[in-house]
This record gives C-alpha cells, sequence and structure tokens, in this order.
C-alpha cells in the first residue's frame, strides 16, 4: 500500500498546456477513478505519474518520497509502479503465465507458485497459466495484463481505461474483478475514465479532470448530488436545470420550494437549481399526495431498466426529464403528477 500526492504538476506539450497545476491525494489502499471527458488531460497525467512524461513543474511524492519535482525525474523503474494500459498490451508470442511474470527479476520468474496465486487473485484458473493471450476473451486479458502489474507487488497501480474496449456485459464483470483484485492485494489505485457509471460504481473518490484542471474530487455519491458546477453535474450524469430563486432557504422553482443539500451555502437570489431526473416521481394522475404537480407525458425513451420520460408541467409551461423504472413506463400523452424527492443543488446566477 502507497500514498500518492501530487501537488502544482504542469505540463504543456509543444507550448500548449495540458496540465494546469493538479493537486491531488490518494489515501494508501483506496482507488481514486480519475474522470473526464476526451483530451482533458487523463493519459497524460497518468504517464508523468508513471515517469513515461517527465513534468514541467510541481512535484510528485510516493510514501513521502519524491519522485519528481524541479530538477528530479526518477525514472520509471525505481517508482514501484504498477501499469495496465488500455488495451492489455500482452505480448503475442508468450504464455499467459510468461507474460505475468515478465516484470519480475529473472530469478523470480520461474515461481509458478507466483503465477498461480496472481492468477487466483484476478480471478482466472491456474490452467490458463499455458494459454496464449489470443486464447483468452477481452475480459481475461485484462484480466492477466492487471496481473503482471501486480507481480511485483507495486504499492501504486495506474489502470489506463482498462475496461474501454470490452463490451458492456463483459465490463462489469470484468471492473468487478479488477477491483476485487486491486483490494486483496491491498494496493492504491489511480484508475483514468471517461465512463461517468465506472467511476462512480469503482472509485472510493472520483477526481474529475476538465481541460488539465481538477474541478472537484470526492466521495461518488458527493460529486453526484453536489456537482461543483453546472457544467460537471450534467457531465457526472443527467441534470435536471432549471431557472429558480433561493428564499427562505428554499430553492423555488416550476417544480415547487425544494429543500436544498444541507451543506450547501446557498444565498438568496436568482440560481439555476439542480436535481436529478430520478428524483422526480412520476405518480397516476389520481395520487392526491400534498403539493404533486399536473404533467402529461410527451416523449419517451424506453431502456429496457428503465425510461426518460419528458414531461410537460400543465400549470407552468415548461418542461422536465424524469426517469422511472422500465416496467412503470406510463403511456405517450398519459397525465400523472410528479412529486420531488431528495434535495436539490443551486448554482447562483
Ligand atoms: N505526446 C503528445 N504530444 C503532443 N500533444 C499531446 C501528446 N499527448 C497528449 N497530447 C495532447 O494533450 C491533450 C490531452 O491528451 P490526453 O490523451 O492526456 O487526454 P485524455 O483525457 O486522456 O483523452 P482520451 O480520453 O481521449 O484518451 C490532447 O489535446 C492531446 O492532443
Amino acid at each position: 500500500m502507497s500514498t500518492l500526492r501530487i501537488s502544482g504538476l504542469k505540463k504543456a506539450f509543444d507550448g500548449h498546456p495540458v496540465l494546469h497545476g493538479i493537486d491531488l491525494s490518494v489515501r494508501s489502499g483506496s482507488l481514486v477513478a480519475l474522470l473526464g471527458p476526451s483530451g482533458s488531460g487523463k493519459t497524460t497525467l497518468l504517464r508523468v505519474l508513471c515517469g513515461f512524461e517527465r513534468a514541467d513543474a510541481g512535484t510528485i511524492e510516493i510514501d513521502g518520497r519524491r519522485v519528481a519535482a524541479d530538477r528530479l525525474h526518477l525514472p520509471t523503474e525505481q517508482r514501484h509502479i504498477g501499469y495496465v494500459p488500455q488495451e492489455g498490451a500482452l505480448f503475442p508470442h508468450l504464455t499467459v503465465a510468461e507474460n505475468i511474470v515478465f516484470g519480475l527479476p529473472r530469478a523470480q520468474r520461474r515461481t509458478q507458485h507466483r503465477v498461480a496465486e496472481l492468477l487466483e487473485l484476478v480471478g482466472l484458473p491456474e490452467s490458463y497459466a499455458l494459454r496464449a493471450p489470443q486464447q483468452l476473451s477481452g475480459g481475461q486479458q485484462q484480466r492477466v495484463a492487471l496481473a503482471r502489474a501486480l507481480a511485483p507487488s507495486p504499492g501504486l497501480v495506474m489502470l489506463d481505461e482498462p475496461f474501454s474496449s470490452l463490451d458492456a456485459a463483459l465490463r462489469v464483470e470484468t471492473r468487478e474483478a479488477v477491483a476485487r483484485a486491486l483490494a486483496a492485494a491491498g494496493a492504491t489505485a489511480v484508475l483514468v475514465t471517461h465512463d461517468q457509471a465506472e467511476a462512480l460504481s469503482l472509485g472510493h473518490e472520483v477526481a474529475v479532470l476538465w481541460r488539465g484542471k481538477l474541478l472537484q474530487s470526492g466521495p461518488p455519491q458527493t460529486l453526484y448530488r453536489r456537482p461543483a458546477t453546472r457544467e460537471l453535474a450534467a457531465f457526472i450524469g443527467e441534470a435536471v436545470l432549471l431557472r429558480g430563486t433561493v428564499a427562505n432557504g428554499r430553492a423555488h422553482c416550476v417544480l415547487g420550494a425544494l429543500p436544498i443539500q444541507p451543506d450547501q451555502h446557498a444565498a438568496e437570489g436568482a440560481v439555476d437549481v439542480m436535481l436529478r431526473p430520478e428524483q422526480i416521481d412520476v405518480l397516476p394522475e389520481t395520487d392526491q399526495r400534498d403539493g404533486a404537480l399536473e404533467a402529461v407525458v410527451q416523449a419517451i425513451t424506453f431502456q429496457g431498466q428503465d425510461a426518460a420520460l419528458t414531461l410537460q408541467l400543465i400549470d407552468a409551461h415548461a418542461t422536465v426529464r424524469a426517469r422511472v423504472p422500465g416496467y412503470r413506463t406510463p403511456r405517450e400523452g398519459e397525465r400523472v403528477r410528479l412529486a420531488v424527492g431528495g434535495e436539490v443543488s443551486v448554482y447562483p446566477r
């Protein structure tokens, strides 16, 4: 287990800044999901941390030991970091076992015991040791790539979009196997992804990189419920954004006077109100509960397990988006009532 501390990290390519001064701490044994849109600098940050690229400014400390600072640039092999690239990148001419021990000192490469241990750690049968990588599925190859990264028992593991080439079902299964293996190995991990569901489900902490700046980091639930900006709200999941005002400690908008996230400082005045589509309960027209608003279902996008609805509010000349479980999808044109659950975030205008 290792701690990682990054401070003021900058990197430019040909005079174009890509990382604008990154500060980030990763607790020992935790997994930080580094989330950001394409081109935000995620891979560059990972490459600088691993030592494949040199930082222009800032410091990197692993377990209190500086590996990069002013003129200091420790080579990759002295940083004791395991690295899992985007698509496994296993050596096709080597067996699974040979791939796994590739990064170990020569004297340790013959230990079958270590290979068996690592295969078990990543949830693969021992019999796979003698297979060629091409005889494995994409998800299994990614697990071997993780086993190879974990072989020298690094305290820190970096994973660069390790599931991006896998199909949806395999992605979920491989994700879970990788998370289990990292936890069992006690490794501290940084996982790069542009998939918000992946970041929220895997990260103990999620750090959002946006145009080379770290906009927000924190536990997944905090990021989802209280994104720092409107843009982040829309990036981390789907957001319902409505014009409103804050008065008497509540957010007033077309959906009523709604409670505000308790730890959000909300000054009185004009704001944008943000809530998540699943916070809007879609009830039968006959529901008589207090404050429920009348609406008509204008459009439906059915997605199987759930459905996204566009709802026209009858009294407000406004539309909102809601998400309901698939089995409760109403009909287009149906009259319903809406009630809002939970708290909202507000952004001053
Ligand atoms: N070696 C390089 N030389 C010049 N520019 C580079 C180099 N590597 C990255 N860049 C630029 O830095 C910016 C950030 O790229 P990076 O690959 O770090 O982003 P990313 O967030 O990982 O994107 P993606 O999710 O698409 O992989 C991009 O504009 C890219 O063109």
